[in-house]
C-alpha cells in the first residue's frame, strides 16, 4: 500500500457484557480523530463466561488506505456495527489498537446529536458546530442545508426538533453531516435514511463525495449499494475477519455462510 493508511486497526478486540454497554455520548465522541488504544482495559481474556462477558469482535487487523471504499459483510451480530462504532470512536478496545488519521463523518445515527427542545435552525447550528463547522460556514451554507433536507423540514425549521418525524430528522441530519469536509465517511445502511425519493439524493451525494476522494466504510446487507459504493470488501465471521479481499469475494463469503 502506497499511501499511509488512514484506517488502522491491529488485533483489535472489545468485550461486551449482554445487555450493558459501555458506550460514550455522541457528543463526547464528535470530531476526535488519532489512535484509541487499549490501555489496562484487557483485564479478562476470557471469549465468554458464566457472567455473561463476550467478545463481538476479536482479533481483527486491517489497513485503509486514503480513498478506498470499504464494505463490511456478514450475518446478524456479527459485530458490524461494533466495528464502524469503534473507528467512530463510541466504543474503546479492550483488546489490540484502532488508528484513524483524520475526522469522521458519521453518517450513523443520524438524528442522534439533535437536542430535542431547540428548533431545527438552532439544531443545525449545534450539530454542525459540534462537528466542527464554523457559524460563518453554517450561515452562508443554511439554505442550501435545509433545503437538501426537503421541503417539510424548510416550512419547520423554527419549530422544535420534538414535533419532527424521525424521517424529518434523519433528512436534516444527513443534511448536515454529508456537509462535512472529513475525509471519512461510515455508514450503516445507506438504504435506511428515508424514503426513495431522498435515497437517490444521498446516493448522489455519497458519489459525489466519493469523486472527491473520501474514504468510505459501509456497513449494509443491501448488496447493490455494497456493489454500488465499495470496490473492498471484508467479511466478518462470528466477530473475526475471515475475508480482506473485493467485494465480490466478501459478498461470496457471505454467500457460502448463508447457504450452509
Ligand atoms: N452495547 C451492547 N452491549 C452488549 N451487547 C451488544 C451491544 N451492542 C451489540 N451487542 C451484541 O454484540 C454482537 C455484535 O453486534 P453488532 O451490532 O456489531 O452486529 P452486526 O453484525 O452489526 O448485526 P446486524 O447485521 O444485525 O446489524 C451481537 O451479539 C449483539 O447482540
Amino acid at each position: 500500500m502506497a499511501a499511509d493508511p488512514i484506517i488502522e486497526a491491529d488485533g483489535l478486540g472489545i468485550r461486551f457484557v449482554r445487555n450493558r454497554r459501555r458506550q460514550l455520548r455522541l457528543r463526547e465522541f464528535f470530531i476526535r480523530p488519532g489512535g484509541r488504544g487499549t490501555a489496562g482495559l484487557a483485564a479478562d481474556k476470557s471469549r465468554s463466561g458464566d457472567d455473561g462477558r463476550f467478545w463481538p469482535l476479536r482479533d481483527v487487523s486491517f489497513r485503509v488506505a486514503p480513498g478506498e471504499t470499504l464494505g463490511v459483510v456478514g450475518r446478524n451480530g456479527t459485530g458490524k456495527s461494533t466495528l464502524l462504532r469503534l473507528i467512530a470512536g463510541v466504543l474503546i478496545p479492550d483488546e489490540g489498537s484502532i488508528r484513524v488519521r483524520g475526522d469522521v463523518a458519521p453518517l450513523l445515527e443520524l438524528s442522534a446529536g439533535f437536542s430535542n427542545d431547540l428548533t431545527g435552525r438552532e439544531n443545525l447550528y449545534l450539530v454542525g458546530g459540534l462537528h466542527g463547522l464554523s457559524s460563518r460556514y453554517l450561515r452562508k451554507h443554511f439554505h442550501e442545508i435545509v433545503s437538501f433536507a426537503g421541503e417539510q423540514v424548510e416550512r419547520a425549521i423554527d419549530t422544535a426538533v420534538r414535533h419532527y418525524s424521525s424521517g424529518m430528522k434523519v433528512r436534516l441530519g444527513f443534511a448536515i453531516i454529508s456537509h462535512l469536509p472529513h475525509p471519512i465517511l461510515l455508514m450503516d445502511e445507506v438504504t435506511a435514511v428515508g424514503d426513495a425519493e431522498f435515497r437517490e439524493k444521498c446516493y448522489a451525494t455519497i458519489e459525489r463525495l466519493l469523486r472527491e476522494g473520501r474514504t468510505l466504510v459501509l456497513v449494509s446487507h443491501n448488496e447493490k449499494d455494497l456493489t454500488r459504493f465499495c470496490r473492498r470488501g471484508l467479511y466478518l465471521d462470528a466477530g473475526r475477519l475471515t475475508v480482506d479481499g473485493t467485494i465480490a469475494e466478501a459478498l461470496d463469503a457471505y454467500h457460502a455462510a448463508v447457504a450452509r
